[in-house]
């Protein structure tokens, strides 16, 4: 029987998923592995959140590929789920914004289900905390957390100047909470430790190691696929199908964008995390 401070975790990793590959899906069992072996959390679900075409990454393709590569990559898994609603936005959306879609997604349906109980149960109310001080995220005991799920070259593009704004940082780290799978090249408890914001919240994020070094990134498929070479076996074999059917990434797909000077998500002006 689950015990009364075990918390529910909903997973949620934002990315341009292009293509969504085999270290996409690992992600979400190395995070949950590691929050479930604490004690402390159940993780009840994970949500794929493929970003929109306006974000303007060079070589992004469009929209309902990368969507339709996740929904196929997805379908035999009992708990990892793809949300379209980000993807389907006409302008980029800042990610603390997605983070914050969702958890009030996640709160309807609670403040729902209460509505319900009160028949009853006295109503139980969320209270929210106003500053981020400290490690939990609210104070309603059964309340499930929303955590962003990235690899650590996320976590460390928060230190890019104009990238993040700061209560962009602030929110997702200090509000929500950060699951971060370390990825070669890149050393999170070292950035965790040089940022003072980090550093402070550095109870809500859980770093978790990968042991077994798999450098898959969606960069090198690319290239792969662009050259005539296999991908098999880097991504789901439905994806690979998908993607010689509809004669996905070539020379000119990766050029895709490759005019637009700034893309939305480099604009910022204001300070990056110290
Ligand atoms: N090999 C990996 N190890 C750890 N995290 C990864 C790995 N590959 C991707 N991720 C994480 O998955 C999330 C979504 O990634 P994204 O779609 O940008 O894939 P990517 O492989 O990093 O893409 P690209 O090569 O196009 O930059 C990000 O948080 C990214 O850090
Ligand atoms: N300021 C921000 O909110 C911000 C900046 C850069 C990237 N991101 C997000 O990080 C993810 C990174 O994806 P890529 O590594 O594929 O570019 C995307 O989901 C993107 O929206 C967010």
């Amino acid at each position: 029987m689950e015990g009364q401070d075990v918390t529910k975790v909903v997973l949620l990793a934002c990315g341009s998923f292009n293509p969504i590959t085999n270290m996409h899906l690992r992600m979400f069992e190395l995070a949950r592995d590691h929050l479930e072996d604490t004690g402390q959390y159940r993780v009840v679900k994970g949500i794929i959140s493929p970003v929109g075409d306006g974000y303007k990454k060079k070589g992004l393709i469009e929209a309902c590929h990368r969507l339709a590569m996740v929904r196929l990559a997805t379908e035999d898994s009992d708990w990892i789920t793809v949300d379209a609603w980000e993807t389907l936005q006409p302008e980029w959306v800042e990610t603390a914004k997605v983070v914050r879609h969702h958890f009030d997604e996640i709160f309807t349906v609670e403040e729902n289900i209460d509505d319900v109980d009160t028949v009853k149960y006295p109503k139980k109310r969320r209270i929210e905390e106003n500053n981020f001080e400290g490690s939990s995220v609210y104070k309603r005991r059964d309340a499930t957390q929303l955590m962003l799920l990235c690899g650590a070259d996320v976590l460390e593009s928060f230190g890019i100047p104009n990238l993040w704004k700061q209560e962009d940082i602030d929110e997702i780290v200090g509000r929500y909470g950060l699951v971060c799978i370390t990825r070669s090249g890149n050393d999170p408890h070292k950035f965790i430790h040089q940022s003072d914001t980090l550093w402070k919240y550095r109870k809500n994020i859980h770093v978790v190691p990968e042991w077994v070094t798999n450098e898959i990134s969606a960069t090198q498929v690319r290239r792969a696929l662009r050259r005539g070479r296999s991908v098999r076996y880097l991504l789901p074999d439905r994806v690979v199908h998908y993607i010689q059917e509809n004669g996905l990434y070539s020379a000119e797909s990766e050029q895709k964008n490759a005019d637009v000077v700034l893309a939305p998500f480099q604009r910022y002006t204001g300070a990056s995390s110290s």
